[in-house]
């Protein structure tokens, strides 16, 4: 159980979200001098910081840019008078990797991950009527014990430098919307929907938690907001008649509202955006509303110029602006949940959403494309560290999914990103992984995880616990690439015809395949790093997805190009984007959007 409520901050007649974005206090503390210096307090010398972003980019030194160990943030906020008989909370999106959060001197909270939010009571800290101060310190080292995985090395100069198991760069910071949240002593602190289908009409079953014992009461309004269905009690269900769904590239949103009354009078209200649909796996099928859906679309990364990690709506806008004009319906959030707005908005466009807790890295390697697909086993499940780790990540897999149950576009879970999966180890770590997440689940959806090469059929010994398996293939560009095409065909056909053999009778995504291409290249007859190149490996692919009717969904890998750690496979970043980071199209755009406005 959390000990927070995760519901996302908003303003009505009894509460109050008051935003603290902007530009922010901000010290580096190589020393990790701060707590003893009293920085929790006020920060001595500090330089400015815009919140919400990564505090990388902004720098013009490598030291700024590739900082890591302990830094400090800093703001201050006047609380009025009015709030006093309120609950007062702070609440970031998150904070990259882990987090003490100070209010006038007093910890708070303290958190470990860097991708779900940080709440924290704050109420017998503030002084009303006054200025108040909030000081975070936070921390971005990686290690074998909290996700993503990774090491931390000191250099020669005594700097520590992270060293990710992962393939981006470890941008840090307060990268989401920071809020000041005031809501009544007696408040809802969850709700859970779930919804069944009777021919043209819907029952909504509906949980609300709260924190006292007074009754609550549950409304659903419709799009013109004119009230459809009512309630009382903190578990029911209504029937809604003639029902609107949420639809694929169709969204229908209903507002739940919910309430604790004293009588005649309020309490606390909580309202939400609701999508009335179902999600199951039936045969080799995924259905929305009982009806296939062919998963078309990205594995992307919240990754852009300057900002790096940091949460923007305008970046958000031009990426759905782009996946739509491309005819695609899905994303995987790849390699870790995503700003709560990126799902609010994918509800509200009716974009599916593969979930993904940020298990990343779970393979000793400098960055896993090093190790991926070469067979080396690195024996990742067999150490000490592990029991931390898992409690990690079952920690993580709660918040996410408390966080994000109730989105229409949430259509699965993924516990994994290419994790080692062919040693007994790996299957005991990740069952209790599974077990938790299909406990959290009120709506029941799918779980799965991304496999990497290694994965093969035969060795295998995790896919049994997915709903569906999610592959991340690379025939033609780490495997047999550029003259040895046709190799890489018949070896991708080799393994395909494996999985058919197993008769699994459940659906295959691709959740990755794709080449690095540059946007400066062009080159007839193509070779590898071309954006000729990029589109013939596509069709290469495509032709092999048709043959296998299990074959159910492809998010090519990636979206965008996006920033990595340097080294001799990367050029200034990851340039597998079918657009450029600036998020213009390669040739691959229209190669993709033909094929997908096609398939309709
Ligand atoms: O390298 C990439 O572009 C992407 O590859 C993926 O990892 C693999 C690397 C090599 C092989 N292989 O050799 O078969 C398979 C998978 C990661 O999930 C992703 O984060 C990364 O960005």
């Amino acid at each position: 159980m959390l000990n927070f409520s995760e519901l996302y901050p908003i303003s009505n007649q009894a509460r109050m979200a008051h935003s603290l974005d902007g530009m922010w206090k901000f010290s580096f503390d190589p020393e990790e001098k701060g707590l003893l210096e009293g920085w929790q307090h006020k920060l001595p010398d500090s330089i400015s910081m815009p919140v919400p972003a990564s505090f990388s980019d902004f720098f013009t030194t490598k030291e700024e840019r590739d900082y890591c160990g302990d830094f400090w943030y800093e703001t201050e906020v006047f609380v009025p008078v009015e709030w006093e008989k309120q609950e007062l909370e702070i609440r970031f999106g998150s904070i990259t990797h882990r987090a003490s959060v100070y209010c006038n001197g007093n910890l708070v909270s303290e958190h470990e991950g860097g991708f779900l939010p940080v709440v924290a009571k704050v109420t017998d800290h503030v002084k009303f009527g006054e200025m108040n101060t909030f000081v975070v310190k936070a921390n971005n080292e990686l290690s074998e014990e909290t996700l993503p995985c990774g090491t931390t090395t000191v250099l020669s100069d005594g700097r520590k430098l992270a060293k990710p198991y992962f393939d981006f760069f470890n941008y840090s910071g307060i990268q989401r919307s920071v809020w000041l949240v005031s809501k009544p002593k007696e408040s809802i602190e969850d709700f859970n929907v779930d919804y069944e289908l009777n021919g043209e009409d819907a029952v909504v079953r509906y949980e609300i938690m709260t924190n006292g014992t007074h009754e609550v009461s549950f409304e659903l309004l419709d799009q013109e907001k004119q009230p459809v269905a009512k309630s009382t009690g903190k578990q029911g269900s209504v029937l809604v008649p003639g029902a609107h769904l949420w639809n694929v590239g169709n969204a229908y949103l209903y507002q739940a509202v919910m309430r604790i009354w004293d009588g005649e009078t309020l309490i606390d209200e909580y309202s939400s955006k609701i999508g009335i649909r179902t999600v199951n796996i039936e045969g080799k099928e995924i259905k929305i509303n009982g009806k296939a859906v062919y998963l078309k679309g990205f594995g992307k990364h919240e990754d852009f110029e300057v900002i790096g990690r940091g949460f923007n709506w305008g970046v958000l806008k031009r990426d759905f602006e782009c996946m739509k004009w491309m005819g695609a319906n899905c994303f995987r959030t790849s390699h870790y949940p995503y700003a709560e707005e990126w799902y609010q908005f994918a509800d509200e466009e009716g974009f599916l959403i593969i979930d993904e807790v940020p298990a990343v890295g779970m393979m000793r390697s400098t960055r896993n494309f090093a190790a991926a697909g070469t067979g080396k086993y690195t024996g990742f499940f067999e150490t000490p560290t592990v029991p931390n780790l898992q409690k990690a990540h079952l920690q993580a897999v709660e918040e996410m999914i408390v966080r994000d149950k109730n989105h229409p576009s949430v259509i699965a879970w993924s516990l994994f990103n290419e994790p080692e999966t062919t040693s007994e180890q790996s299957k005991e770590y990740f069952t209790p992984i599974f077990d938790a997440a299909r406990a959290l689940d009120p709506q029941n959806r799918p779980m799965t995880g991304a496999f990497e090469k290694n994965s093969q059929p035969e060795l295998c010994k995790c896919y049994q616990l997915c709903d569906f398996i999610c592959l991340n293939r690379y025939y033609g560009w780490y495997i047999k690439g550029g003259p040895e095409l046709v190799d890489a065909r018949e070896a991708f056909l080799i393994e395909m015809n494996k999985w058919k053999d197993k008769n699994l009778n459940i659906p295959f995504v691709f959740t990755e395949f794709g080449t690095d291409t540059m946007a400066t290249e062009h080159k007839l007859p193509s070779i590898m790093w071309s954006q000729e190149y990029q589109n013939e490996y596509l069709d290469m692919n495509f032709d092999i997805f048709d043959q296998f009717d299990f074959v159910q969904g492809e998010l090519v890998w990636n979206f965008a190009d996006f920033q990595t750690t340097e080294g001799i496979m990367r050029v200034n970043g990851n340039k597998k984007g079918i657009f450029t980071r600036a998020r213009q199209p390669k040739s691959a755009a229209f190669v993709l959007k033909n094929r997908w406005e096609s398939m309709k």
